[in-house]
C-alpha cells in the first residue's frame, strides 16, 4: 500500500475497458432509480466509448424491478429477488439502449451465470461473442442471469463477474463504480475518520481486512468483493480502479490518468486465455498440498506438479477437475486441472513418477497436474 501513484498514466492508453456499475451508483438513498445520475453516467460512458472498446457490467435489475412492482423494499427471499430481476432487467437495458442510441451506438444484453464459464467450450463461446460485439462497435451490457441463478451456479455479485469479464476479454483496465470514492481504511458509512487509499500496490491480507461487506441495503458484496475482483484483475496484469459512479466525471478522470479513486497496480503479467480461464473462471473442487521443492519448480521454473511433490489431497474431485495448490502454510499459490482423481492422487502422492503404474496398476500422465493445465496465482 502506498499513497504515491506510479502507474496511472497507463490508464490513458487503455483501449479495452470494462466498467462495472453497482446498484448504488444507479439508485438514490431509498433504492429508487436515479435518472439524473444515470444521465450523467451515460455521458461518461459515451465519452469512454470514443476510441475505446467498452464493456459495461451493470447491476440494478433487482432495484429497478422493486421500483416497477411498487414493493416497499428489496425482497429477502431468492425467488422474490429473481422475479424483481426479471422485471427490472428489461428496464435496465432500456435505459442503456436510450443512452447509447442517442449517439448512434448499439448495446447488447449479455446475461451470464458462473456455470456458463466453468466449461471451456462455453467459456470460449462467451469470449467469442464478446469479441465479435466489440469488433462490431457494440457495447455489451452484462449482468448476472439472476432468474436462473441459484447458489451453486452463481457468481453471486457483479464485482466478481466484472473481474472475470475483464480476464475473458483480456481488458487493459477494469473500473468499478460504486457510491464511495474508493477503498478507505474502513467503511466510510460507519467510520467518519476512514481515509481514502489512492494506490494499492498489492492486495495483501491487511488490505483485504480493510474492506467489509455492504451496509447500504441495496448493494451485494460491498467493498470486499470489489477488492477481491481488483486483486484478480491486477494478478492478470489488468489495471483496476475503484471510484464513485455517483459523481459525474469520475470515469473520465480515471481514463485520463487523474488521481481519483483507488488504483490497484497490476502485479502479474497478462495471461493466455487458457491460463485466465483456469485462474479466474474455475472453482476448485479440491486441494493439493505440495512441498517446498514442488512449489518452487511450479512458480519459478514453470514446471508441472509431479506426484512426488504432493503431500496431501483434500476433496472429492475427478480427473480434469480444478484443484487449488497450497503450500505447507495453507496459502493457495496456483490452480490447475488434476490429471488423476482424488483417490488416485491419494495413492500416488509422494511416489516417483516411475512408480505410478506399480501403485495404481495403470498410468495416464507422468504429472499430477501438467504445466499446460496450471495457472500460478
Ligand atoms: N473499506 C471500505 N471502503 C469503502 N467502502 C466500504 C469499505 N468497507 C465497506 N464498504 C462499503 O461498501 C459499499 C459499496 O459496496 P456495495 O454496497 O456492494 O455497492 P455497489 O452497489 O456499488 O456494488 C460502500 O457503500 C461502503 O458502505
Ligand atoms: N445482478 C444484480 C446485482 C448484483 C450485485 O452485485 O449488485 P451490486 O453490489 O450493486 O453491484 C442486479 O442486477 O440487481
Amino acid at each position: 500500500m502506498s499513497s504515491i501513484s506510479t502507474g496511472r498514466t497507463a490508464l490513458r492508453s487503455a483501449r479495452r475497458v470494462v466498467v462495472k456499475i453497482g446498484t448504488n451508483a444507479l439508485t438514490n438513498a431509498t433504492g429508487r432509480f436515479n435518472r439524473q445520475h444515470f444521465d450523467a453516467l451515460g455521458q461518461d460512458l459515451l465519452w469512454a466509448a470514443q476510441g475505446r472498446e467498452l464493456l459495461v457490467v451493470s447491476s440494478g435489475a433487482i432495484a429497478l424491478g422493486v421500483e416497477r412492482l411498487g414493493l416497499p423494499s428489496r425482497p429477502r427471499d431468492i425467488p422474490g429477488k429473481q422475479a424483481c430481476a426479471a422485471v427490472g432487467q428489461s428496464r435496465l437495458m432500456q435505459a442503456y439502449e436510450e443512452a447509447f442510441a442517442a449517439h448512434g451506438k448499439a448495446v447488447a444484453q449479455v446475461l451470464l451465470t458462473h456455470e456458463d464459464v466453468q466449461e471451456r467450450r462455453r467459456y470460449l463461446n462467451v469470449k467469442h461473442t464478446l469479441e465479435r460485439l466489440l469488433t462490431a462497435g457494440v457495447v455489451p451490457v452484462i449482468n448476472e442471469n439472476d432468474t436462473v441463478s441459484v447458489d451453486e451456479l452463481k457468481f453471486g455479485d457483479n464485482d466478481t463477474l466484472a473481474g472475470l469479464v475483464a480476464g475473458v476479454v483480456d481488458a487493459d483496465a477494469l473500473v468499478l463504480l460504486s457510491d464511495v470514492e474508493g477503498l478507505y481504511t474502513g467503511d466510510p458509512r460507519r467510520d467518519a475518520g476512514a481515509e481514502l487509499l489512492a494506490t494499492v500496490m498489492q492486495v495483501t491480507p491487511e488490505v483485504l481486512a480493510l474492506a467489509t461487506g455492504t451496509s447500504s441495503g441495496v448493494g451485494t458484496g460491498g467493498m470486499s468483493t470489489k477488492v477481491r475482483a481488483a486483486a484478480r484483475a491486477s494478478d492478470s496484469g489488468i489495471h483496476c480502479v475503484i471510484t464513485s459512479g455517483a459523481v459525474p466525471g469520475r470515469l473520465r478522470a480515471v481514463l485520463e490518468g487523474a488521481d481519483v479513486g483507488t488504483h490497484f497496480e497490476p502485479t502479474g503479467s497478462r495471461r493466455s486465455a487458457r491460463a485466465a480461464w483456469i485462474a479466474h473462471a474455475l472453482r476448485a473442487r479440491g486441494t493439493l498440498t505440495v512441498d517446498a521443492g514442488a512449489r518452487e519448480a511450479i512458480v519459478t521454473g514453470k514446471r508441472s506438479l509431479l506426484p512426488s511433490g504432493v503431500r496431501g489431497v483434500e476433496g472429492d474431485f475427478g480427473r480434469g477437475d480444478p484443484v487449488d495448490l497450497v503450500d505447507a502454510a495453507g496459502a493457495v499459490f496456483a490452480r490447475g486441472l488434476a490429471a488423476y482423481d482424488a483417490n488416485e492422487l491419494r495413492r500416488i502422492a509422494g511416489h516417483r513418477t516411475a512408480d505410478i503404474e506399480a501403485v495404481l496398476g495403470y498410468r495416464y500422465l507422468d504429472e499430477a497436474v501438467h504445466r499446460d493445465d496450471l495457472a500460478v496465482l
